[in-house]
């Protein structure tokens, strides 16, 4: 494995995470970086043969004296009980989980009026319900008694997410979520955080979202989230990491267009100045 991680090899020797969404994308630079840092990693999603192929490819990059091994495990994270036989199954092979990495999640685009019931459904039990369903198994039957680190991956949703406003209020109930969580487990040695990163290439963003161009898919995120899980963020819990570039402070892909649905203006000078403003024979 080319050696690319700024941390210490050897940080997560005989660590185990669990890395859901980790055959693809950002999940799989989060698997590889984990791997080169001597974590066991399994892999989950739901297309089996893509995590077996994703796997394999993770397989060949592990140096023979590295310690770190990489599992792939079908879970549906949006069934409670496919969550519960994924969680026992990685805790008879390792019989430990030190690290969830809530990655697995997705969306469509499409205007909030024109979404049906069904589709707003799929997207909140995916990102929303998934991760508690995940949060929720892991914590129960490991983390509760022997502590652990979560990390949530939401998204750059702070000035809402026009064109996928499912994704926007899913993604603000896990940040949400990620505080509620971090002072409940405290005591358990459980810290949990999120990364809400901006826009990232991957394979399977620009074809789900390719109208909008490379250019907007260009960071990355996997040293933020092994940075979270190892003991450099210690003190670090239920708070969220912008891995943006600024961009959240700055961008927005959506404007408003011209319109003349302004409210009444109140009665007095302002409204005559109001008229005054709107008037395109106005001087002003
Ligand atoms: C606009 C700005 C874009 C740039 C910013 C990008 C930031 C974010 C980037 C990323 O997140 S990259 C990750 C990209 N990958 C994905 O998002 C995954 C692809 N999406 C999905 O798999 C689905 O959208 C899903 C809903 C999340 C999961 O679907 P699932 O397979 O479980 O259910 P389905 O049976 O397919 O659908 C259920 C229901 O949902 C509605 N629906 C699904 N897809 C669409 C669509 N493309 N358009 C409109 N509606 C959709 C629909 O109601 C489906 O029911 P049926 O009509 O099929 O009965
Ligand atoms: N790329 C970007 O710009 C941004 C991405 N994000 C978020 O980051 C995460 C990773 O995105 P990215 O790598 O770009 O996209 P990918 O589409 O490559 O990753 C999504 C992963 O989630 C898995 N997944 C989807 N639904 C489920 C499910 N129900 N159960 C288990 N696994 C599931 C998919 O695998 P499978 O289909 O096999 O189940 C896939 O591996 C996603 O949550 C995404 O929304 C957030 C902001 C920006």
């Amino acid at each position: 494995m080319a050696a690319s991680s700024v941390f210490r090899p050897g940080l997560f020797n005989h660590k185990v995470a669990i890395v859901t969404g980790g055959g693809t994308g950002i999940g799989k630079a989060i698997s590889e970086e984990l791997l080169e840092l001597g974590c066991n990693v399994v892999i989950s999603s739901r297309k089996v043969e893509r995590l077996e192929a994703a796997a394999e490819e993770m397989r060949q990059k592990i140096p023979a004296s590295s310690p770190a091994r990489v599992t792939p495990l079908q879970c549906n994270i949006r069934n409670e009980d496919e969550v519960k036989d994924l969680v026992s199954s990685v805790l008879k092979r390792y019989g430990r989980i030190d690290f969830l990495v809530n990655n697995g999640g997705g969306q469509f685009s499409s205007p909030a009026e024109h979404m049906s019931s069904k589709g707003w459904k799929a997207v909140i039990d995916t990102n929303l319900t998934g991760t508690f369903h995940c949060c929720q198994q892991v914590y129960a039957a490991w983390m509760k008694q022997h502590g652990g680190v979560i990390v949530n991956i939401i998204a750059d949703m702070w000035k809402g997410f026009p064109g996928m406003a499912h994704t926007g209020a899913a993604r603000a109930a896990v940040d949400n979520l990620t505080k509620s969580l971090a002072i409940e487990w405290a005591a358990s040695g459980v810290r949990v955080n999120s990364v809400a990163p901006g826009t990232i290439f991957s394979k399977t963003a620009m074809e789900n979202y390719k109208d909008l161009g490379p250019s907007l898919f260009k960071m990355s995120i996997s040293s933020a989230v092994c940075f979270l899980l190892s003991p450099g963020a210690s003190y670090i819990s239920g708070d969220t990491l912008r891995v943006d570039a600024g961009q959240s402070l700055y961008h927005s892909m959506w404007e408003i267009p011209n319109h003349s649905a302004w409210p009444e203006a109140p009665e007095g000078e302002n409204q005559e100045a109001l008229k005054e403003l709107l008037n395109p024979k106005s001087k002003l």
